[in-house]
């Protein structure tokens, strides 16, 4: 069985070293061994192992798609655009598709499926969401008798690594994003991972499969963790909180899909203020089963390189048995319905550079009658508001940002 490599950077080094150091164990129960005969690359000095005498690296795509022995092509680029056609053109020439590009598939994600159905090959994307969590063959799999009605979950490695670092070593947050980048768990941009894009895939993903119509990335109401400062992960900790970055929506009255990102402040004994690091955490809710909780490594090379090489194994598998790829049309009308169906107290830090500044964010505030603590301090103005709905009081904030422009905030989650 002869597959191609798109992409030879952390994940697709991962899954090349992964299949070929595992060969015996694939092989085992198959007639052929299976091998990655080509890799695309931009750089085609790039090495593989120098006892392999079978893998190319390539720089033309054409190589590959019109080699008729490849029967799978593993999709590890990054990215949209190329990655996305690089996809299209694999499904179109017949081969069967794994990627990890929670990019293209949140965008992509019913033309994709249309055309993996159309060929009748098999398009498989478990690394997408959580990294080594097996969340999407569980929720296309093992959840299909449950109605599910709401996911919640940190989705994102780098920011909570970030986060995990800020709050216990007092780290500073661009020092720890590069570190996640030099580790390999940040996007090759990583403005996806720390403005919210990247939750917001995942949670666009999610929410399709769980509630049987399309969910894009652009119908999710997001807000970066950027914003947040040392002062804040110290507040939040004397209040007895952790800062997380949550991704959440819930399905209402059958059809209204409710979606926020955003960052939160979760109790320090909560489960969720308990998952650090690259880890993740995904839990869903479902009619039959109740919540249930799946937690593992969310980023990294061999976590994810383990949910890719799972699914070229469950290609491979279905090819021998001459099984058909499943397909099920995820077409229900949702309406996409922003975050207004969350509320919660806030807490919210304000720079401030005079009393001018002081006065105008005391008036906008105003409009929180209940509000229940303010700390003004010589540089800030820290507040903790009474129970608002999360569209109202983004309002408020905008109105803020007209005049001061260092703010962060986050719903305290109860
Ligand atoms: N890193 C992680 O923990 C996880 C990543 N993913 C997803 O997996 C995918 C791969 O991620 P990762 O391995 O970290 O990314 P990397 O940037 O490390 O690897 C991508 C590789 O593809 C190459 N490449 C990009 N564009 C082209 C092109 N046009 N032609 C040829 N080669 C190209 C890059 O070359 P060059 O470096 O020269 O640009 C690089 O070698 C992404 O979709 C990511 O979102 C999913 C889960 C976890
Ligand atoms: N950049 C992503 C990689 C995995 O999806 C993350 O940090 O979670």
């Amino acid at each position: 069985m002869k597959i191609a490599l798109l992409g030879f950077g952390t994940i697709g080094t991962g899954v090349y070293e992964l299949i070929n150091l595992n060969k015996g164990r694939f092989s085992n129960n198959l007639d052929e061994p299976v091998v990655i005969s080509k890799i695309l690359d931009k750089d085609p000095n790039k090495h593989v192992d120098p006892s392999d005498q079978v893998c190319k690296i390539v720089t033309d795509p054409a190589l590959i798609m019109d080699d008729p022995e490849i029967q799978i092509v593993i999709s590890l680029l990054g990215g949209m655009d190329f990655e996305y056609k690089m996809i299209k053109a694999a499904l179109e020439h017949g081969k069967n598709v794994v990627t990890a590009s929670k990019a293209v598939l949140s965008e992509y994600f019913d033309e994709l499926t249309g055309i993996a159905a159309e060929k009748n090959v098999f398009l498989r994307y478990e690394a997408a969401v959580g990294g080594g969590i097996p969340i999407i063959g569980s929720l296309k799999e093992e959840l299909k008798i449950n109605r599910i009605d709401e996911i919640k979950g940190i989705l994102n490695g780098t920011t909570n690594y970030i986060l995990s670092n800020m709050t216990e070593n007092g780290a500073d947050f661009d020092d720890t994003l590069k570190k996640a980048q030099q580790i390999g768990f940040a996007e090759a941009d990583p403005t996806a991972d720390i403005e919210g894009y990247d939750v917001s895939r995942k949670l666009a993903i999610l929410s399709t499969l769980a509630y049987g119509g399309v969910v894009r990335d652009e119908d999710i109401k997001k807000r970066g963790l950027s914003d947040v400062s040392a002062i804040d992960v110290e507040m939040a900790g004397d209040m007895g909180y952790t800062i997380k970055y949550l991704g959440h929506s819930k399905l209402v009255n059958k059809n209204q899909v409710y979606t926020t990102v955003e960052p939160v402040l979760f109790s320090k004994e909560s489960m969720m203020s308990n998952v650090n690091s690259e880890f993740n955490i995904i839990s869903i809710k479902g009619d039959i089963i109740g919540e249930l909780q799946f937690y593992g490594k969310g980023a990294g090379k061999d976590a994810t390189a383990n949910a890719v090489v799972g699914d070229a194994l469950y290609i491979i598998n279905c090819l021998k048995e001459d099984r058909e790829p499943p397909y099920k049309k995820l077409d229900k009308k949702l309406h996409k319905m922003g975050n207004s169906g969350f509320s919660g107290r806030y807490y919210l830090r304000v720079n401030i550079a005079d009393n001018d500044e002081l006065a105008f964010v005391m008036s906008v505030m105003d409009a929180d009658k209940g509000r229940e603590n303010i700390v003004i301090s010589d540089e800030a103005i820290f507040y903790t508001t009474s129970t608002i709905q999360a569209d109202v009081f983004d309002g408020l904030v905008d109105r803020i940002k007209e005049c001061v422009s260092d703010v962060f905030y986050a719903r305290i989650y109860e």
